[in-house]
């Protein structure tokens, strides 16, 4: 379970955020909503350690779930002078190091991936070369290799085509039914009302939480109020 101790996000001590207090309990499948500029993304950088909150702390089990974070920005992925292939391989970075060679298993495990994602065909291409929706299904097949216990994604869906979608909402109802913790960053509602049981609302001066599967809405969330699912 990751708990938010009011918790506040924000950059050099400026805050973002307003106090959060709630749990995201292990399993547990969340979207992130909230309008531009209301601090998802910050919230997501701060849940996996890249910035110091502004005040308040976050609550992580003991040992620590190990992370893997899809940012918004992937476009910084296709500059790498790397293959597909080589974009996916490194979701092993924590078996093999950054410059560790990859091992028939894991070799094996790139391939289903990338066919899971239908971009087996692509294996050789220069990220580059793909189109933003391609190079999405890529990061996805990368996530799925690195088996993590929490899984952040900022806005996966975005300039993605509705078959990739479905797709890729698949895949994430598969991660969660594996016992993985997902938070994702969703813009669209449709969305988040047919595949996310529980919902975190950022405001600017409050935020809401609510969770489907249990009927608890308000101003925090913990396991104690309700959740079960
Ligand atoms: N590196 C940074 N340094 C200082 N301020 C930043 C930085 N990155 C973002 N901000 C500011 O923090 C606030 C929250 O930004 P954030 O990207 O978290 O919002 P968001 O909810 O993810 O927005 P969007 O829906 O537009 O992606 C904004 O006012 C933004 O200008």
């Amino acid at each position: 379970m990751i708990t938010l101790n009011k918790l506040v996000v924000g950059y050099q001590q400026r805050a973002v955020t307003p106090e959060l207090v709630g749990e995201f309990t292990q399993g547990s499948m969340t979207a992130l909503v909230g309008d531009n500029g209301s601090g998802k993304s910050t919230l997501l950088k701060t849940l996996c350690g890249m910035i110091p909150p502004v005040s308040g702390s976050i609550s992580l089990p003991t040992p620590r779930p190990t992370i893997a974070w899809l940012p918004q920005h992937a476009e910084l992925e296709k500059t790498f002078p790397l293959t597909v292939f080589d974009l996916v391989a490194m979701g092993f970075w924590r078996q093999c190091g950054w410059f560790g060679g990859i091992n028939r298993q894991q070799r094996k495990q790139i391939f289903e991936a990338l066919e899971r994602v239908r971009m087996l065909p692509f294996i050789d291409a220069a990220p580059g070369t793909l189109s933003g929706g391609q190079l999405q299904r890529v990061l996805f097949a990368r996530l799925l290799i690195q088996d993590a216990e929490l899984l952040l994604l900022d806005e996966p869906f975005s300039g993605v085509d509705s078959d990739t979608i479905a797709l890729l909402i698949e895949l994430l109802a598969e991660r969660h039914r594996a016992g993985c913790t997902l938070i994702v960053v969703l813009h669209d509602m449709a969305t988040v009302a047919n595949h996310f049981p529980q919902v975190l609302r950022l405001k600017p001066n409050h935020s809401e939480w609510s969770c489907r599967s249990c009927g608890v809405t308000g101003l925090n969330f913990s396991r104690s109020a309700g959740e079960r699912a």
